[in-house]
């Protein structure tokens, strides 16, 4: 596959599915348990003649005045560079990349090169009415970079792979500042060379970027140790049509309301956020995985929520449900998986959760003490352990996700994944309420969905629910399948219950993966019409014609 194939497809490498094949014996599993038809051979991508791209609608007056801005090399209009930035990285986004249903594709794609050119190109997109979506990594799951018009007679996508660069770090007070642009391996290695880490580590970390988890208020899969990735965030520069804003002073500050948080997770519609001073801590010296089990989902999840309490959580905390740890199991196959399943039938263990452990720490002192204190919390639960290798294996795999996602798109899969988050005495009743929305509306002819669930952000209250759903493509709506599945899954979270703070919805629509086009509907019921009314407000104060990521984050009227 070619480097245009590969970002028209949407596939995570330019190998596609091929580089994370399915085995024989996870194809027999996904036969036995989901009932896919593995003899049918499908056509798993059309070929790159069959993607309609309109004509580029950028007036010429504001391409030569965004060209005068970046350089004429930096505003692209060619086929290639604009289906490279058509969509992000859901389920429906890779269908469509691979030719099922309408892509929307930007009128061109723009290329600054620091946060001045950043500035020009918003000041010229507001004098001619384009629409902007900033273009991190690409990798929304929730529509955040689609390239919708919302009225305006253009839209380009402003691409901030060039803003690369680590600007500064003070290593007295350990903040570092980055560009945008930087991903995530790259912002670790220049950290790396200073001594420091910034310790953020979603699924996407290979390709998401700096901006893109300050839009987003991403999660990583470390944050029980490291924190969220706002809560990494000491300020935050901006560019807007109405003009440049800096936020951020000192630590900590009583001058009124925090108004970096108002810019985190804005999702590109108040701003394009062009640096992030965040907090960074030394690389950790001992670093230890390991894999516990624990016997059934209500005390797999009472341990991890004592360990919340007892501030006694490792810096990674994932525990997988029985439905999970299965799959886990069947894929990794091969005699560990067998050896895994007989250790664990020997010790009378009915309902398998894994739980991955994971310390970065300074010292051996410290990983000794850290562990001793999780292990005293979990041996009143019946943990058995499983040791170093079981921990190792996930750390070894914890990027692959996206490209077994690929090879099961690949075998005729429908996988997709949604997340939310709930305090610990609503925890289960959420589990189940979208379990059984997801498994009610996938079920069918097709075949049986697995719907799996892990906890990997805990808190002292409560936690996030991630659950991935497996089941036979329905082909001849495949897009139609899963949007049903997850309105299904919304409506099941969004209901309004009586909890700890009253009547409100039974989790948050998103833990982490932001608003974006797809969860927008529901964001009213969980900040109320007033909330909306003062993102509405903070948006005509910095974006008074609506140039800034249409269709994004605010309900339509
Ligand atoms: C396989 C996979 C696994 C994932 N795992 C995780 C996970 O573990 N944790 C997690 O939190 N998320 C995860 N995500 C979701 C996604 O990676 C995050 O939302 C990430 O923060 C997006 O970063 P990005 O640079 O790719 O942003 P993009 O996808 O490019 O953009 C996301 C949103 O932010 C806006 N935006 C981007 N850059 C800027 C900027 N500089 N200024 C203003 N707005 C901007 C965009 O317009 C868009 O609305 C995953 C996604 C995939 C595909």
């Amino acid at each position: 596959m070619s480097q245009i194939d590969h970002t028209l497809r949407g596939t995570w490498t330019a190998a596609g599915g091929a580089n994370a094949h399915l085995p024989p014996h996870a194809l027999r599993w996904l036969r036995a348990r989901i009932g896919l038809d593995t003899g049918t051979s499908r056509v798993p991508v059309g070929p790159d003649s069959a993607f309609r791209v309109p004509e580029s609608a950028l007036p010429a007056a504001a391409r030569d005045a965004l060209a005068a801005a970046v350089g004429a090399g930096h505003v692209l209009t060619d086929r290639a560079a604009r289906l490279g930035r058509a969509g992000g990285l859901s389920y429906l986004d890779l269908l469509r990349h691979r030719g099922c249903g309408e892509l929307a594709v930007p009128d061109a794609v723009v290329l600054p090169a620091d946060p001045g050119e950043v500035q020009r190109v918003l000041e010229v997109c507001a004098e001619h009415d384009v629409g902007v979506v900033p273009f991190g990594g690409g990798t929304s799951v929730v529509g955040g970079v689609t390239a919708l018009r919302g009225g305006k007679p253009a839209v380009v996508a402003l691409d901030l792979v060039r803003l690369d660069r680590l600007v500064s770090v003070d290593p007295v007070s350990r903040v570092a500042v980055l560009q945008a642009g930087v991903r995530g391996p790259d912002a670790e290695r220049l950290l790396a060379e200073h001594g420091f880490t910034l310790g953020h580590l979603p699924q996407s970390f290979e390709r998401a970027t700096i901006g893109g988890f300050a839009a987003t208020r991403s999660a990583g899969q470390a944050s029980s140790g490291y924190g969220r990735f706002e809560d990494m965030v000491e300020g935050v520069w901006l560019a807007t049509p109405a003009g440049e804003w800096r936020l951020g002073v000192a630590p900590a500050s009583a001058a009124g309301p925090d108004l970096r948080r108002l810019v985190l997770g804005s999702e590109g519609t108040l701003g394009v956020i062009t640096e992030v001073a965040l907090r960074v801590r030394p690389r950790p010296v001992v670093v230890r995985y390991e894999g516990i089990v624990l016997d059934g989902w209500e005390a797999g999840s009472a341990a991890v929520r004592e360990l919340a309490q007892r501030h006694a959580l490792a810096d990674v905390t994932r525990l997988s449900d029985d439905a999970e740890t299965e799959v886990s199991l069947a894929l990794a196959g091969g005699w560990q998986g067998a050896a895994v399943r007989g250790y664990l039938a020997a010790r009378r263990v009915a309902e398998p959760c894994l739980l991955v452990l994971g310390w970065d720490t300074a010292s051996p002192w410290e990983l000794a003490m850290r562990r001793a204190a999780a292990m005293r919390v979990l041996r009143r639960y019946g943990a058995v352990r499983l040791g170093r290798p079981a921990g190792e294996a996930w750390r070894r795999g914890r990027f692959a996700g996206p490209r077994q996602r690929d090879a099961l798109l690949d075998a005729g899969v429908c996988v997709e994944t949604l997340e939310t988050a709930t305090h610990w005495s609503r925890l289960s009743e959420l589990r189940d309420a979208v379990r059984r929305a997801l498994i009610g509306a996938l079920a069918g002819p097709a075949g049986a969905p697995v719907v799996m669930c892990h906890v990997s952000h805990a808190y002292e209250t409560g936690a996030s629910l991630y659950f991935t759903v497996l089941v036979p493509r329905a082909e001849d709506d495949p897009i139609g399948q899963w949007q049903h599945a997850k309105a299904a899954a919304c409506r099941a979270i969004a209901e309004h219950r009586d909890g700890p703070l009253g009547p409100a919805p039974l989790g948050t629509i998103t833990h982490h993966h932001a608003v974006g086009v797809d969860h927008a509907p529901y964001l009213a019921g969980e900040i109320g019409p007033r909330g909306v009314e003062v993102l509405r407000a903070a948006k005509r104060a910095l974006d008074p014609t609506g140039i800034l990521n249409p269709g994004k984050l605010l309900p339509t009227r």
